[in-house]
């Protein structure tokens, strides 16, 4: 494992100055935009609303410029026909004064005043008929002064009327003399609720005013007048706000627009104006300030409220930002300080922890593993995984892998791994896949731990616990494991083993005389001598003190042959332990005494026998040690007899013991029609041994091969014999199915065949029905082969087997034996009859000859006759005869014989019974 390393600190991007610098920065920006945005916005409804206002002014001008012209050049006509209608200067018509007031209601008091500014006329009618003077009045001197200047036309400033006590805007035109002196002026009065109708419908924004100012600071018109302030207020006070003194700051320009603190209503007002072209009178609108932001909110608060949502959405996103950027950095911490500790952890682990690429490579290699495996980091990294797994494991650590490449885990589990020294170590492994953020596996971990300790333990605990001490061998605990699960077999297998129970002869005697040190030694040389004479499978146990035990299953698959081999076991485990040794120079010989029990024997439990074979062990003891014994009562000399049966069987060929008889087989007019070779076994001792005990034997032990050649060589010597005698009767044999199938059964009967001339046809193989049902395809064409030599079948015993016409019709048979166990039903047990009856059709149906065995009587006789049987063998016509007697009998018979042979002298007295007729 690679060292730790310190890595730099982790810092909070979250609260960092960064992070602030962040939202201060969109703030900022957000701020500098709407103020741009504001400045930008408000200028632009600004120059909206003066280009807008500018466009009424000058509509405005025009008309109110157009309405002043009128009304001067009507006063004008006014002093033009009082000045031609004057015969001399002051003589005037004063009824055309009169008759113009008349003509002009909307002008109040039309007058004409003199230069001294006594009223000379007035159009209203006095009350009294008196006329003032206004030489005093300071719109009047203004006027005459303006006059006496050279103009000819005064607006003056509004006055309030004398009489009427309305406001009005003194309209003056200058009469002059001939010389162009000012002699009188015609003056008219224009109320200003007159002029303000002019602005009624004028378009202006609501809480706009308009009006007209004088260049002297009066207002002469304005609409509308607001309601806290009276017409003198308005009218008679000469105007200070911020207008009027940018006009005079100006001028009196043509044209323009303002801002600043409005007089009237003391509030903060946009004014564009516009001078009349013709009179020293401006034009203006005056708007508050206020109206213009209002509209300016109007149009821009969308795009305001977008950029408040922006503005908004930013922070919320930044705040978003730093509450992920938070959490990361705390799992950042997290995975760093876990990292740190599970560093530290590997570090000083005991175990190994090892991890690998899926290459097999290793990645990581931490102290532990250096000490549990003795390879340094540096001589680890980069090597193969095999560096450490061994060779013969190779196979289970790529099942491991495969697993854990699939994202399992192998957990705890034993194995060994390579040491540098070359030592395997026991260890407990638990691998675990090394996933990347998507759970690909992209590596494997392992952790080792090392088991030696406990292994070595456990391994101590097993010995001591199922082995004994002294000799090594398994103890009684492990033997009767081993009993219970070899006796499960045994039961399910059917295979029959046994249990050799052996107990030293004297030993004690060996330990008093020569100490116990010996008596160990001794123990210890006779566990050796029965474990060289084990087999695979077998066990040998020691139980305790001089007693041990030797376990042999599967001797054999019945009771007969698993005793044999059971008993010959134990004769050389007893000869075995009887051979003389040496300890120390010093010669030693013991004996054993052994008990034997077989098995699977009903519910036999291990301890019934381990108890049987100890009883056995006792029983030899008894009998005078150095013996052995059966549990079984009568089984040993059962087996020990069938055992010496086997021994002499081999001898029986080569010491003439065997003989051929033969019985023969009568038509149903009692003529010889074939006859059937019997072996016979004339024991030296045992005298003439049946061939139901003999034969199973020699079928077992494989001596029926070298028989039934022996009786194939003797038949066909007959077989010649016969012929020589000019005798044609067929010989039968019996032929096992061992014999038969030996692959070179039918190159073995053709080379006897050709060895003594016999003729094939003059043969019959009995075979039995069991024969036909192992390997039927293989059974008939050994058979064809063997006919095309001539032979014919036979089978025997027809009716105990597995009879069906399938495998019948498809061999070359030529007859059929029916069993003697039917014949002898005949003719009293009606299911025998029927089962013969049945035969003999069958045989008929498929051309077959039929011979019954065991023809005892003569009713049995009878009834095979009339039933069709075409030859009859048993009892009552003749006894089995030695062969060769028999030949020699039949060739001293006159040929074509009527009647059955007579019997020979030694055949029973049954022979003699008359043949059937
Ligand atoms: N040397 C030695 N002797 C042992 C050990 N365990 C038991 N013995 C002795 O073995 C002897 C067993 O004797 P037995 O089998 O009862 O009698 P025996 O002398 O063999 O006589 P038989 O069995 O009747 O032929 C006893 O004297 C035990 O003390 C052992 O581990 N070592």
């Amino acid at each position: 494992m690679a060292r730790p390393t310190r890595s730099p600190p982790l810092t909070d991007p979250s609260v960092g100055p960064s992070s602030l610098r962040a939202s201060l920065v969109i703030v900022l920006l957000v701020l500098a935009f709407t103020t741009l945005y504001t400045l930008h916005t408000l200028e632009q409804v600004r120059d909206n609303t003066v280009a807008e206002l500018d466009t009424v002014t000058e509509l405005g001008e025009k008309s109110i410029d157009h309405y002043l012209g009128l009304l001067q050049t009507s006063l004008h006509g006014l002093t033009q026909e009082l000045q031609e209608a004057a015969p001399r200067a002051g003589q005037y018509d004063l009824n055309k004064v009169r008759r113009y007031g008349a003509r002009h209601p909307e002008l109040v008091d039309v007058s004409l005043i003199d230069r001294h500014g006594q009223v000379l006329v007035v159009s209203r009618k006095q009350a009294d008929n008196r006329l003032p003077s206004v030489g005093q009045q300071a719109n009047f001197i203004e006027a005459r002064d303006a006059m006496d200047g050279g103009v000819d036309f005064v607006l003056g400033r509004p006055v309030q009327g004398a009489l009427s006590g309305r406001w009005v805007l003194p309209l003056r035109y200058a009469v002059r003399d001939a010389q162009g002196q000012l002699h009188a002026i015609a003056s008219a009065y224009l109320p200003v609720e007159l002029m303000q109708t002019f602005w009624q419908d004028a378009p202006i924004m609501k809480r706009a005013a308009i009006g007209l100012l004088g260049d002297d600071g009066y207002l002469r018109s304005r609409y509308p007048v607001p309601g806290d302030q009276t017409p003198a207020m308005v009218y008679g006070e000469r105007r200070r706000g911020a207008l009027y003194r940018h006009l005079q700051a100006q001028h009196f320009p043509q044209q323009g627009a303002t801002q600043g603190v409005n007089q009237i209503g003391g509030t903060e007002n946009l004014n564009v104006f516009r001078r009349l072209t013709h009179y020293p009178i401006t034009l203006f609108i005056t708007l508050p300030m206020t109206e213009l932001y209002r509209v300016w909110w109007h149009t821009v608060r969308t795009s305001y409220f977008l950029l408040a949502l922006l503005l908004g959405g930013l922070l919320l996103a930044q705040r978003i930002a730093r509450r992920r950027q938070r959490e990361l950095y705390l799992q950042q911490q997290q995975a760093r300080s876990a990292q740190t500790r599970l560093a530290a952890i590997v570090e000083s682990s005991d175990d190994a922890i090892i991890s690998h690429n899926l290459d097999g490579r290793l990645k990581s290699w931490n102290p532990g593993a250096t000490r549990l495996l003795g390879f340094s980091e540096s001589q680890a990294l980069g090597q193969p995984l095999d560096l450490i797994v061994p060779s013969d494991l190779a196979a289970d650590e790529a099942r491991h892998l495969s697993r854990v490449r699939q994202g399992e885990r192998v957990e705890r589990i034993e194995t060994q791994r390579l040491h540098r020294d070359g030592r395997r170590i026991d260890v407990e492994m638990s691998i675990s896949p090394l996933c990347d953020d998507r759970g690909e596996v992209q590596g494997i971990s392992n952790i080792l731990r090392d088991i030696t300790a406990r292994k070595t333990a456990e391994q101590a605990i097993h010995v001591l616990a199922y082995f004994d001490a002294l000799t090594g061998l398994p103890n009684r605990r492990q033997l009767m494991d081993r009993l219970a699960l070899t006796l499960d077999e045994a039961q399910r297998l059917q295979s029959v083993g046994a249990l050799i129970f052996i107990d030293l002869d004297h030993f004690k005697d060996v330990n008093d005389a020569r100490g116990h040190a010996v008596g160990d030694a001794v123990l210890c040389h006779a566990a050796a001598t029965l474990t060289q004479l084990l087999r695979k499978g077998q066990t040998v146990a020691r139980l305790g003190g001089d007693e041990f035990v030797v376990l042999a299953p599967a001797l054999g698959q019945d009771l007969a042959s698993g005793a044999s081999t059971a008993l010959r076991l134990a004769e050389q485990v007893r000869n075995e332990l009887a051979q003389p040794f040496e300890l120390d120079g010093q010669p030693y010989t013991h004996s054993a005494s052994l008990g034997l029990s077989l098995f699977p024997f009903g519910q036999q439990t291990p301890a019934d026998l381990l108890r049987e074979a100890d009883t056995a062990m006792y029983q030899a003891k008894a009998a005078g040690r150095n013996r052995l014994a059966f549990f079984e009562v009568g089984m040993q000399t059962h087996i020990e007899d069938r055992l010496a049966l086997e021994n002499e069987l081999a001898q029986a060929i080569p010491q003439q013991q065997l003989q051929l008889h033969l019985q023969a087989q009568f038509d149903a007019e009692g003529r010889v029609d074939g006859a059937e070779l019997l072996l016979r076994w004339q024991h030296p001792e045992r005298g003439l041994v049946p061939p139901d005990r003999f034969i199973p034997v020699a079928e077992k032990t494989g001596l029926i091969i070298a028989l039934g050649d022996w009786v194939l060589q003797q038949a066909c010597a007959l077989l010649v014999g016969l012929r020589a005698r000019g005798l044609n009767t067929p010989l039968s044999i019996n032929v096992s199915p061992r014999q038969f199938r030996q692959p070179d059964f039918v190159q073995r009967v053709q080379a006897v065949l050709a060895d003594t001339g016999a003729p094939g046809c003059g043969l019959v193989f009995e075979v039995t029905e069991g024969l036909l049902i192992d390997d039927l395809q293989e059974t008939v064409s050994r058979m064809q082969a063997l006919a095309e030599l001539g032979i014919r079948f036979s089978i025997d015993d027809f009716g105990t087997g597995y009879s069906s016409l399938v495998y019948l019709k498809r061999l070359p048979l030529y007859e059929l034996k029916i069993d003697r166990s039917f014949v002898q039903d005949t003719p009293g047990d009606p299911n025998g009859t029927a089962i013969v009856r049945m035969i003999l059709s069958m045989a008929k149906h498929l051309g077959l000859r039929v011979v019954a065995e065991g023809v005892e009587t003569q009713a049995q006789v009878d009834f095979l006759v009339s039933s069709g049987c075409d030859a009859l063998q048993g009892y009552l016509y003749a006894r089995p005869t030695p062969a060769w007697a028999w030949l020699e009998a039949q060739a001293a018979q006159p040929p074509a014989p009527e009647t059955p042979p007579e019997t020979p002298a030694e055949t029973s007295p049954e022979t003699a019974v008359p043949p059937p007729h």
